[in-house]
């Protein structure tokens, strides 16, 4: 069997950290985090801090020439998605896995049609509540890390990453159907990140107010109804099952989509809502609460980006 014994990682925010410090703790320095020289200096010079612990990782800049690593991990934003393949590049060779912990349906067909590597595998993480303040980062529940091959067959590429999840202590699952797990976790996210974005609500507010749950379930819908013609076939019993993993989340805990406005950062908001209306009008499925939601945390996007800018939003 394949053995992992390198990992490199670029995106060193909630997720990543959160990985990577199990990581860094099996691997030491053979645990790899890329960067561009500023960011670089900062995890040097201050360490990053995981639920309290601060973790000096091996960080590599963007543009060293190093020996490729037997994984490679993305936990970058899927805007920054493109930069970050130029970057860790030198890092991936011929038998190089890859994972994208990013969440959409889009990062490995994007890393794909760059790499044309046979070695990505499909994945996601759930049940994870991180959040990150600057380079601080806590969560209470890691979740579980729902990865397989997009042929879900167990795969030697499979069996390394589950052999050293087992080492690293991060809960996995393999996927037996990793379209449908793709787009389970796509109807998550389109519906908890979006309303929480709007709506300002920590997973608190869902998990005590029926109308504030209601209102996502039915955003769930669409998506399910789209599935339908995707071949991702997802049910009303798959909405179901987000209603326990939503009650392990922190009350506190925010959504990755919640936390970016919060910071006035751009959204995922065209990976989520603005996918669902490109496909609702590809496959002539109604999908009007996203054309809202999508909408919506445009507008909030832009009020961001000129009070980033010092502009009053009224003068553009
Ligand atoms: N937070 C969560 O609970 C969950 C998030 N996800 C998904 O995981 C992905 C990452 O989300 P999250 O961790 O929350 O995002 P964050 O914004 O917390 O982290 C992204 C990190 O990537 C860094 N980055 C961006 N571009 C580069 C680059 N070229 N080189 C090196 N570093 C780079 C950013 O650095 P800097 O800050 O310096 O710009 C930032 O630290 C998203 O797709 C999200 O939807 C999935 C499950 C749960
Ligand atoms: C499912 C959820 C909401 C938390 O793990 C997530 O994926 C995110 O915050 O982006």
């Amino acid at each position: 069997m394949k053995r992992i014994e390198s990992v490199s990682l670029i995106g060193l925010g909630a997720i990543g950290a959160a990985y990577g410090s199990k990581l860094h703790e099996l691997l030491k320095d053979s645990f790899r985090v890329v960067a561009n020289e500023e960011r670089v200096n900062r995890y040097q010079s201050h360490g990053v801090k995981v639920n309290g612990k601060v973790y000096h990782f091996n960080c590599v800049p963007a543009d060293a020439k190093v020996e490729p690593a037997d994984l490679v991990i993305f936990s970058v934003k899927n805007a920054d998605l493109s930069q970050a393949m130029k970057d860790i590049q030198h890092h991936i060779g011929s038998d190089t896995i890859i994972l994208s912990l990013l969440n959409g349906i889009s990062s490995e067909e994007e890393i794909y049609s760059v790499f044309k590597s046979e070695h990505i595998l499909h994945s996601m993480s759930v049940e994870i509540d991180a959040v990150r303040k600057g380079d601080d980062t806590r969560f209470s529940t890691l979740g579980r890390v729902e990865f397989g091959d997009q042929h879900n067959v167990r795969s030697e590429d499979v069996l390394a990453v589950r052999d050293l999840f087992e080492r690293a202590g991060i809960d996995y699952v393999i996927s037996d159907n990793i379209l449908h797990t793709m787009w389970w976790k796509f109807m998550i996210n389109v519906s908890i990140n979006q309303t929480s974005a709007v709506l300002n609500a920590p997973y608190g507010v869902f998990q005590t107010l029926p109308s504030a749950y209601d209102w996502a379930k039915s955003v769930m819908r669409e998506v399910v109804a789209l599935s339908q013609k995707t071949g991702a076939n997802l049910t009303e019993a798959d909405i179901d099952r987000f209603w326990p993993v939503l009650n392990h989340l922190s009350p506190e805990g925010k959504t990755s989509m919640l936390q970016d406005i919060e910071a006035g950062r751009k959204t995922e908001v065209d990976y989520f809502g603005g996918t669902v209306c490109k496909l609702g009008e590809k496959y002539d499925v109604p999908t009007p609460i996203n054309e809202q939601l999508t909408k919506i945390i445009h507008i909030i996007e832009e009020k961001a980006a000129c009070t980033n800018k010092g502009v009053p939003a009224q003068s553009v």
